[in-house]
């Protein structure tokens, strides 16, 4: 793994280091560099002002050029048709990875943003830098997404998904999307930040054979809250807004789904180490 090179770090997150303003900071900061008609159209160049304001002024928690770039080199080996993230943020991952999918040839990229303010900002972003025809925002929260997705038919297959959103929430929307068959043989997923701050049970379902998931579905005693792995912070991420969060337990998903999957280390782009877990559905068992 190359070094982190902290000429490029972001600034140092803070304990509220988000929904605190800085979003709309952000939207003020690029619209208002001198060169915004050059920057109009190109999203790396609406990258590259996301990255500078990070760097100079406030942290924003986006994926970062490291991690993403294991993601854009998937993308480019997996070609997805359709690609799907969860937790969108200010637009980050959206316009590095809609564009990618885009000269890979694919034509959809939804990505899903509880957040309505956080998700104008996404699509204010993502205009600017052209993308409006691939990318698709869509406001509310994943698993109710997820399933008005599917019922309307606008999503059929997932080819890639990049979980970034709730991280108690990584394991019951992926067993979801095996439910409703969008995750079949051919699937891949990218789940970032499983170091930082780390997801045990998504890493533990993941990882699991279809015998051990099984036996797992069998004995399950899971409630509607977080997985008690998750430490408080995490756990209570976005309390402010959707004070307690609860979900669905009542998915089961598809054990009999073969996993491969691996962790690629990298960094946060503050310079601080994380990984992403890349996750290939190979098969399936009857
Ligand atoms: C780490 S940020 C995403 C960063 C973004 N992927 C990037 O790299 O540029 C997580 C985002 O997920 C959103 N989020 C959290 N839980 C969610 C849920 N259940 N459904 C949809 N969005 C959610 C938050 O509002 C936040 O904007």
């Amino acid at each position: 793994m190359a070094e982190f090179d902290k000429t490029k770090g972001y600034q140092a997150q803070e304990d509220v280091f988000f929904d605190d303003g800085r979003e709309i900071e952000l939207l003020h900061f690029v619209y208002g560099k001198p060169d915004i008609e050059d920057v109009r159209g190109s999203p790396s160049r609406v990258l590259q002002a996301i990255d500078e304001f990070a760097r100079t002024k406030k942290y924003l928690m986006n994926v970062g050029e490291d991690k993403g770039r294991i993601v854009t080199d998937l993308i480019a080996e997996v070609k997805p048709q359709t690609m799907v993230e969860l937790g969108g943020y200010i637009g980050y991952s959206c316009i590095l990875f809609g564009d990618a999918v885009r000269k890979a040839g694919g034509k959809r990229y939804f990505s899903l943003e509880r957040n309505p303010e956080f998700a104008a900002v996404i699509a204010s972003l993502v205009d600017l830098a052209g993308l409006s025809e691939v990318v698709k925002v869509i406001v509310g929260s994943s698993d109710v997404s997820i399933k008005r997705l599917h019922y309307s038919g606008a999503l059929q297959h997932i080819d890639l998904m990049f979980l970034d959103h709730y991280k108690p929430a990584y394991t019951t929307d992926l067993k979801l999307c095996e439910e409703l068959k969008l995750v079949t043989p051919g699937s891949v997923m990218a789940a970032d930040n499983v170091i930082k701050p780390g997801n045990p049970p998504y890493l533990e379902y993941v990882r699991s054979s279809v015998q051990e998931k099984r036996q797992a579905l069998e004995k399950s005693e899971a409630g509607s809250g977080p997985d008690a792995r998750f430490k408080d912070r995490t756990a209570n991420q976005y309390a402010k807004r959707q004070g307690q969060e609860k979900l669905d337990a009542s998915v089961k998903g598809n054990p009999n789904l073969v996993y491969e999957s691996k962790l690629t280390n990298s960094f946060e782009p503050t310079g601080e180490p994380d990984g992403v877990e890349i996750t290939r559905c190979v098969g399936e068992e009857k």
